[in-house]
């Protein structure tokens, strides 16, 4: 027994200590020692990522490794040998590294396949995101505006102020739930149970959890299950909310009813002509509430925030929609949010300075050598994406919110790579369109009605927390002006 348990540990300390170690001081990259199973990962505060990332490019520069647990990773900001990565080598760096479980729904996800089985799979979900598609979804994205709207109406008339965390996770929650769950709510109850187990789902996890989840899944599954079990059965609710809708849509197609043209539609259809399983269907339309969700409820709170606290650019972007909205007496829907120049400005610039994903990875299949890099098939790849934002070579003076950066003269300039907020290259994220699209929709129709300020609970300048996705660390208040 304890000659068994020696071996044991001797085996594992090999495995998950002394060859990842190998592997990292084989590309000759400064780093740090490890611990035994956790690697550099408690090294420092976990749910301050961003600061991390700024302190290593402190202290290593553009490149430099560091072990994610037991996974050796090669942090890459040097814009040019990320091009290589993203584009040129695409062909080696095809795939996401697995470096973390996920529930088993989640597997057959576009974030996990790979190689062939993910060229099928995005290339049918692609046209879910073409500019028709999406305008043939936003009146879906109006109705979460006057959703929100009312929100902003309420707290106007109970306090003059509004606390932003809530309202915009609703409205990009209630926004997926309809374009890619398909769901048409039938009562408040309804819509209630249905918001619950979503946020129990796709909300930020605990630290904790995560660490859980990331070591062992079965340990997990067992976690979870003395826990109370409400991550599986919300899973399961909605799983089986998925399954009777696509039932309901199949139904109409052989009854020639005319069905809502949303993304699950384009997904059903394209399984009715062979390319999807229903499994498939289902994990990607879960991969889309994780992946659209949060990243774009915070993107939104990050904007408004930022238009808050810089008068000089809200009196400038309230010139450009109150012009258009003026001349010509239209609806606030894809073709005149598309047409509003410094908007998309503000919203590049908010996620040059606030990007929700600050850690986008990719696996590598055989060794390489790029600029110099020896790059072997055993590490993660990892894009530290504030610390590229940040970098004052790249952005001079970076934490100055100054959306001309991305006017086409300026950024005419910019250094290719260095904005890298929804990815880039063949694997870049498919949701960037629609994200836009409700953040633009969603900031007009506030500034339309509103003006924005800070008040006294307005953090200045604001503490950020990053975990899965970056979030403000605390609730973001407002103040509210009728316009
Ligand atoms: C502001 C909001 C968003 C941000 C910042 C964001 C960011 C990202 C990033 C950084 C990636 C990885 C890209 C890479 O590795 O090159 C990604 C992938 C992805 N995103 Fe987004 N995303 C957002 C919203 C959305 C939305 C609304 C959807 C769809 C509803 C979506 C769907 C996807 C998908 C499907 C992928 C995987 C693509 C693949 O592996 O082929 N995203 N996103």
């Amino acid at each position: 027994m304890v000659v068994s348990l020696v071996y044991l540990l001797i085996y594992s300390l090999y495995k998950h200590y002394y060859l990842p170690y190998r592997v990292l001081q084989r590309t000759g990259l400064p780093f740090d020692r490890p611990t035994y199973l956790v690697g550099n990962k408690f090294d420092f505060d976990p749910s301050l990522l961003h600061e991390r990332q700024l302190e290593r490019q402190k202290k290593y520069g553009l490149v430099y490794g560091e072990f994610f647990f037991t996974v050796p990773t090669i942090f890459i900001a040097d814009p040019e040998i990320i091009k290589s990565i993203m584009v040129t080598h695409f062909s080696n760096f095809c795939n996401r590294f697995q470096a973390i479980n996920l529930p088993s729904l989640f597997e057959k996800s576009i974030l996990r396949i790979a190689d062939e089985p993910w060229k099928r799979i995005r290339t049918t979900m692609v046209g879910s995101f073409s500019v028709a598609k999406l305008k043939c979804m936003q009146n879906l994205i109006s109705d979460s505006c006057r959703i929100l709207m009312a929100r902003f109406e309420e707290s106007f008339y109970e306090s003059k102020k509004i606390a932003l965390i809530k309202p915009c996770e609703h409205f990009s929650m209630h926004i997926l739930l309809a374009v890619a769950f398909g769901i048409e709510f039938e009562s408040v109850k309804d819509e209630r149970k249905i918001t619950e187990a979503v946020n129990i789902l796709f909300s930020n996890t605990p630290v904790g959890l995560r660490v859980v989840m990331m070591l062992s899944m079965r340990a997990w599954e067992a976690l979870e299950r003395l826990m109370g079990g409400n991550f599986q059965s919300s899973i399961d609710y909605l799983e089986k909310i998925v399954m009777n809708v696509i039932k309901d849509r199949r139904n109409n197609i052989k009854l020639k009813k005319p069905c809502r043209q949303d993304i699950l539609q384009l997904l059903i259809e394209a399984g009715d002509k062979g390319k999807l399983t229903d499994e498939e269907i289902v994990a990607q339309v879960f991969f889309l509430m994780a992946g659209g969700y949060q990243t774009t409820a915070t993107t939104l709170m990050f904007a408004l925030y930022s238009i808050a606290t810089n008068s000089n650019v809200q009196e400038k972007l309230y010139d450009e929609i109150q012009a258009k909205y003026d001349n010509s007496n239209c609806q606030v829907d894809y073709n005149f949010v598309s047409e509003l120049p410094y908007l998309g400005m503000v919203i590049e610039e908010t996620t040059r300075m606030y990007p929700p994903v600050i850690f986008p990875d990719r696996g590598v299949k055989e060794d390489i050598v790029i600029n110099g890099l020896l790059i072997p098939k055993e590490v993660m790849i990892g894009f530290p994406t504030y610390a590229i934002h940040h970098n004052p070579d790249y952005w001079p003076n970076p934490e100055e919110f100054r959306p001309e950066r991305f006017s086409p003269e300026e950024k005419a300039k910019q250094i290719p790579f260095s904005y890298i907020t929804f990815g880039d290259g063949p694997r870049q994220c498919l949701g960037v369109r629609l994200a836009k699209l409700e953040i633009r929709m969603a900031i007009v129709n506030i500034l339309l009605k509103y003006e924005l300020f800070p008040v006294k609970e307005t953090e200045i300048p604001l503490k950020l927390k990053s975990l899965g996705t970056m979030i403000p660390a605390n609730e973001i208040v407002l103040g509210l002006k009728k316009r």
